[in-house]
């Protein structure tokens, strides 16, 4: 292995990794939760493999047997053995023991990386991490030309603003709490996530010493007894206000005062605090019904020179840092002089819109969420924005609206969901012609769907910049720059 230091990352220690575990020697399939253990009945087959890529989730490609193996935590070039099971039609492969490990291989700074699997790249040094989306974004976008260098971020850890903990008992009915293991309902039980904010993780374990001492009870999805389900927590970076918001299965909270008390006391700077009631048998995490415990219900945090009012239940980009960058090129590749009408769709709470009107002749912005569409209006007086206006609704129809009475745009700023934009939207942007289309997506898959179908319909590709917001994870951004052919 060559002595080489990669930028800001530990390199392997061949013997140990930071948990102390002998590294060569780690058996990684048993610090994996269930979905790697075989069927009934099936012994895992060990063979060994040699790595030749990555999928675009960060999984390395091998070839057993004329088949291909998509092998988590394998890296091109690396030998090693790895258990194989049949699942179904497909093989189930997992690193057994890396026998020669590449050179962007560090250790994993997290010490339940090998559990978790919220982050998917940490065993790859900084560096092998840009590059890795780098060309996920040229692979993706290859029909479009070449995007820019990607924006990388300089501490790529402690960055998310909002961080979201699951409590429940574990097989000895003694209170855990943790994050669930990618892909299931089993909670690892932690007590820091590297990625999280350092002082959501502290706020996270004082409810979870509170749960211990108390007659407050995590809920079991098993039994659908107990009271809570989930915390979570948001963190103005700049303003330092945070949001507390318990979501229980009932809205009954015995014990609310002393809870609130014990938190305040311990916790000082949380700002608001508030309860949220989901009692559906679902992953998603918040219910309809909320009520504020103590504060304003919101928090306020600085974006871009901007001052944003955050509800529970709004988007809000989860690293502000990478944000401002991102937010930076949207504006810049609008290229707005100060006349333009612009539509900021799926505005969230309204930054890039809000932010975007400093330089432009009108903004208009459209959003599903009412809790968001809320905040936008709101964010607009904070910020006394006076050429801006927000509309609740499916940005599909209220495009087609637009379209049908024949209005104009010069400009559409959109940021879809992962899912992507659909053909209502995309039909009415090549009816309303702007001269620009800026794409902001957190899915390149999904952004170069509807990139093509936009380039087919009278636009072409004048810039692509990709944005590190998720290090550590496969997850890539990307902001995309389609102008009108003459
Ligand atoms: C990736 S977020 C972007 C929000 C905002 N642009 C920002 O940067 O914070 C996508 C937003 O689209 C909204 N959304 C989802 N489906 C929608 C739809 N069909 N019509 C309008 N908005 C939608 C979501 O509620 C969310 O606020």
């Amino acid at each position: 292995m060559s002595k080489r230091k990669s930028q800001g990352n530990k390199k392997v220690n061949k013997k140990t990794n930071k948990s102390g575990k002998p590294f060569g020697k780690q058996n990684f399939s048993q610090n994996r939760p269930s979905k790697g253990k075989p069927p009934r009945g099936q012994k895992p087959i060990t063979a060994e493999v040699t790595c030749s890529g990555l999928t675009d989730e960060g999984k390395g490609i091998a070839e057993w047997k004329g088949k291909r193996l998509e092998v988590p935590l394998l890296l091109p070039g690396e030998k090693a053995e790895v258990n194989i099971v049949q699942k179904g039609k497909f093989l189930d492969a997992e690193v057994k023991n890396v026998i020669t490990s590449a050179e962007e291989r560090v250790d994993p700074p997290c010490p339940y990386y090998y559990e978790c699997g919220g982050c998917q790249l940490q065993h790859m040094s900084n560096d092998a991490q840009a590059r890795f989306k780098q060309d996920t974004i040229n692979q993706l976008m290859k029909p479009f030309g070449k995007p820019d260098p990607i924006f990388t971020m300089d501490h790529p850890y402690d960055y998310r603003n909002k961080n979201h903990n699951t409590f429940g008992l574990n097989h000895k009915r003694q209170v855990i709490g943790g994050l669930y293991a990618q892909h299931t309902h089993e909670i690892i039980p932690m007590d820091r996530c590297l990625i999280h904010d350092p002082k959501a993780d502290e706020i996270i374990d004082t409810i979870k010493d509170y749960l211990k001492n108390s007659k407050m009870q995590p809920y079991d999805e098993d039994t659908g007894r107990g009271f809570l389900r989930h915390v979570l927590i948001k963190v103005g970076k700049v303003s330092g206000e945070i949001m507390v918001v318990l979501v229980a299965a009932s809205s009954e909270f015995k014990g609310k005062n002393n809870f609130v008390k014990a938190l305040r006391k311990a916790h000082p700077d949380i700002t608001t605090m508030l309860l949220n009631v989901n009692k559906r048998d679902t992953s998603v995490v918040l219910g309809e019904q909320e009520k504020v415990l103590f504060g304003k219900g919101t928090i306020t945090d600085t974006l871009c020179g901007l001052e944003f009012e955050i509800s529970a239940k709004s988007f809000y980009q989860i690293n502000p840092v990478q944000t401002e960058k991102l937010y930076g090129k949207a504006i810049e590749m609008a290229e707005l002089s100060g006349n333009e009408t612009v539509i900021d769709a799926y505005c969230g709470i309204g930054t890039i819109g809000l932010v975007a009107s400093r330089k432009a002749g009108k903004v208009i912005g459209v959003e599903v969420n009412k809790d968001a569409v809320r905040d936008a209006i709101r964010n607009s007086k904070r910020n006394g924005v006076t050429n801006a206006r927000f509309y609740q609704g499916d940005a599909g129809e209220f495009m087609v609206d637009m379209a049908a009475r024949g209005e104009k745009a010069d400009v559409v700023i959109m940021d879809p969901p992962r899912s992507g934009s659909d053909e209502a939207f995309l039909s009415s942007v090549v009816k309303l012609k702007p001269k620009r289309v800026v794409y902001v997506s957190c899915n390149p898959e999904t952004q170069a769907r509807d990139m093509k179908y936009l380039v087919k319909n009278g636009y072409e590709v004048e810039g692509i910049q990709p944005v590190d917001m998720f290090p550590q994870t496969y997850h890539v951004e990307s902001v995309a720059k389609l102008v009108l052919k003459r």
